[in-house]
């Protein structure tokens, strides 16, 4: 069971306040979508969640079997989905998830190729992640966010570059793969958060 306490967060910039006292509690089971306009700081909670960047003020704390996580450990229990995270490009497919589950363990029962037909695509294994669509990507992103075995997930725009297939299919894989752990959805747009039991407006901690 993990569990994470944020306490009176605040963040800025300079002299711009992107959120300010900010409080919220976790645990395995919940989903929850952080929602704002463009520019009000998403991301940015997201990123001091994850522990890549720090609070200006408060506190953010992990727990795991009611034991504190230290926060040079905490990239352990997570992994993370955004738009502004590259992929290695000169990595073909398999390549890139061998590499990637070098550091990470795959969830029970699932092989790179079992992986790689969930994502449907198996025609383009062997091909470099350069030669790859956008949609392409996303999905690679969103797979290897959601099939590493750990209890928090982050997704930043989850549907970005999607079509409909794509947001039909990430709805359904979040749905199958959401169980037990906690899943923080940056978003603006509610298809890609409809199964979250929380919802936190950035617009209210101005
Ligand atoms: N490293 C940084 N240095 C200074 N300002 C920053 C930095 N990163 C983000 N900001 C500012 O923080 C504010 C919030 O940005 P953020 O990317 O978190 O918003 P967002 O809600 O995720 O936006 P979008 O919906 O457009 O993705 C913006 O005004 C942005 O310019």
């Amino acid at each position: 069971m993990l569990k994470i306490q944020v306490e009176e967060a605040s963040k800025r910039f300079q002299y711009e306040w992107i959120f300010k006292n900010l409080n919220l509690n976790l645990k395995s089971g919940d989903a929850i979508a952080i929602t704002g306009g463009n520019g009000s700081g998403k991301s940015t909670l997201l990123k001091c969640l994850s522990g890549s960047i720090p609070l200006s003020s408060g506190n953010i704390t992990y727990q795991t079997q009611n034991q504190p996580v230290a926060d040079s450990d905490w990239f352990y229990h997570l992994t993370v989905s955004a738009p502004y995270m590259e992929l290695p490009e000169e990595f073909t497919l398999k390549e890139l998830l061998e590499f990637h589950f070098k550091f990470k363990t795959p969830l029970p029962g699932l092989s790179i190729d079992k992986i790689i037909e969930t994502l449907y695509l198996e025609s383009h294994a062997n091909k470099p992640i350069a030669q790859f669509s956008s949609g392409m990507k996303q999905r690679v992103k969103l797979g290897v966010a959601l099939f590493s075995d750990v209890p928090l997930v982050f997704l930043d725009e989850p549907t970005s570059n999607l079509d409909v297939k794509g947001v039909n299919w990430y709805q359904e894989l979040v749905e199958q793969y959401k169980k037990d752990r906690i899943i923080i959805v940056c978003s603006n747009d509610s298809r890609e958060y409809e199964y979250c039991t929380q919802k936190l407006n950035l617009e209210d901690y101005k």
